[in-house]
């Protein structure tokens, strides 16, 4: 075998093969099996445009082939993304619709007393100002809010806020709770509801000097303890380094992993089982490769740029971690070409038209790809999932893991990573529910209801993938080279540098 291996190097530098007849005839006969094998199974390859359906083939694990669990391979990823999809989420993350974010900044950790340390000021998160954000979404009453509840807490009337612009921006997106992330995401949320009453009523006051005297350490407290919401423009807060080490991400990363999603080695389990941690570590690859990519390289200097060493360290020395970024980005892929009608019709007002024309087309570029559509139609099939003995019960159990999950950002102890977090650990939630709570594809746009915040995330989740993976395509193969090409067959055993 070793000897044919060796002819074979010869070949490709223009030398003759001396074939024996027994290991000729071996070969031939192996490669017309293959042949007749391969002619029902589809071949997804970037450029071979069969739509055949997928049959999801148990994956090699490495980084060739078809994904693990997938149903396109690594060339076809690499090349739809880099042709396709990159160009179009750029695009459409910077949109008015995709680039202001709200989130809950200051909720208390559920689990232990509070114990972020970051050291750059690059942590924090830097919000909107007033007046950047457009108008539709400046209304508090997009949160949810009803004028009753400002009369209630305030018993002034003319905090009333106008409700009609909100039906109009919000024309399409629900408030209904996702079941796969935590609670207290959702609008509809009661503290969120009076943490922007609060903020809106007591600030009118403090600004008027009227009646009650309010300071800004009261409307602190008051946005502290109820964790106030807040609109985050997402273009001003780049995902990066941001000093955030030691024990305690460690503990958020040991928490997630160890009681929310082990990771189940062997192959006999079945493919429910590993989704879990396969999505989280697919994101946390993610989060460490924008890490390296965006490093406080001299702090005297101010200078940023990628870290050879991180990336290398982190990430491209696991193959396994390569290709649960992959699984990832196809499996949040499949869950945005699932509903497609859906987010085709979704309403995308921010008040600027020309800009909203631009985002709804970006949209329909992006959901009505051709390419995409012939060369990885089926980026996951979800259907055959939760069909054995116990997958119901399987199901609840990884999404009460996943509302764990969710619930653990909290913890995170910098802005900006806790924003990063939320945002993303939302958009899987998102693709969780479009794939998992609604069965089949028929009437799905009538059935699906998603939340405005949820489209956010789940894009920008996309984007950051698919950024993830052009790093990865293009850089990985040279930083290999240089690091001197050495891949561990372990995940978690070498020590990480220290930053
Ligand atoms: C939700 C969240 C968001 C964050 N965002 C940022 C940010 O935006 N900027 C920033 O500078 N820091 C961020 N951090 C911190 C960052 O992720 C690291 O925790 C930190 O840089 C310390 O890294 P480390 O060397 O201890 O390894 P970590 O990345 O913390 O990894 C901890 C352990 O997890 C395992 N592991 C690592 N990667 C994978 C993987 N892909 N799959 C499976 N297992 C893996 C390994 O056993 C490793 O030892 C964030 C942390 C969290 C929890």
């Amino acid at each position: 075998m070793e000897a044919m291996v060796r002819r074979e190097v010869d070949t490709s530098e223009g030398r003759r093969i001396r074939w024996s007849w027994p290991v000729g005839a071996a070969v031939v006969a192996i490669l017309f099996a293959i042949a007749l094998a391969s002619r029902g199974a589809p071949s997804l390859s970037f450029f071979d445009f069969r739509t055949t359906r997928c049959q999801c083939a148990p994956g090699t694990h490495a980084q060739s082939g078809l994904v693990e669990d997938c149903c396109c391979d690594y060339e076809t990823v690499d090349h739809l993304n880099e042709e396709v999809l990159d160009p179009l989420l750029q695009e459409l993350v910077k949109t008015p619709f995709f680039r202001y974010f709200k989130v809950k900044l200051w909720c208390d950790c559920p689990f232990w007393p509070d114990d972020g340390m970051c050291v750059l000021r690059d942590c924090s998160v830097c919000e909107c100002p007033e007046n950047e954000f457009p108008e539709p979404l400046k209304r508090p009453s997009s949160l949810g809010l009803s004028s009753d509840d400002l009369v209630f807490r305030e018993g002034k009337p003319e905090a009333a806020i106008d409700r009609t612009i909100d039906t109009k921006a919000f024309r399409g997106w629900t408030e209904k709770d996702n079941p796969w992330t935590n609670d207290g995401e959702t609008d509809n949320e009661a503290t969120g509801k009076l943490t922007v009453v609060h903020y809106v009523c007591l600030k009118q006051l403090q600004d008027q000097e009227k009646r009650i005297a309010v300071n800004d350490e009261v409307i602190q407290s008051i946005l502290h303890d109820s964790c106030g919401m807040t609109y985050v423009n997402l273009q001003l807060n780049p995902e990066r380094y941001t000093g955030y080490t030691g024990p305690s991400p460690r503990r958020i990363w040991d928490a997630i992993y160890t009681e929310n999603c082990p990771k189940y080695p062997s192959r006999e389990f079945c493919q429910e089982r590993k989704i879990l941690f396969k999505l989280i570590s697919g994101l946390h690859s993610s989060i460490s490769i924008h890490i390296a990519a965006g490093y406080l390289l001299d702090e005297a200097t101010n200078s940023w740029g990628l870290n050879l060493t991180l990336l290398y360290d982190r990430v491209l020395r696991y193959p396994d971690r390569v290709s649960n970024l992959y699984f990832t980005f196809l499996f949040v892929l499949r869950a945005v070409t699932k509903a497609t009608d859906y987010l085709e019709q979704a309403d995308y007002d921010t008040g600027n038209t020309e800009e909203d024309l631009k985002t709804q087309s970006l949209m329909r570029q992006l959901l009505h790809n051709p390419k995409i559509q012939a060369a990885c139609p089926l980026p996951f099939d979800e259907a055959k999932l939760w069909k054995g003995q116990g997958g119901p019960e399987l199901k609840q159990q990884i999404q009460r893991q996943f509302r764990n999950i969710s619930a653990l950002m909290d913890c995170v102890g910098c802005e900006k990573c806790r924003l990063w977090g939320k945002l993303q650990v939302l958009g899987l939630g998102t693709a969780l529910k479009i794939l998992f709570s609604v069965d089949g594809q028929e009437n799905l746009a009538q059935r699906l209801q998603l939340q405005r915040n949820e489209v956010i995330a789940l894009m920008n989740l996309l984007n950051r993938l698919s950024e993830s993976i052009k790093f990865v395509h293009k850089m990985g193969p040279s930083i290999r080279t240089k690091m001197g090409g050495t891949i561990s067959e372990r995940t978690d055993l070498r020590p990480l540098q220290r930053l």
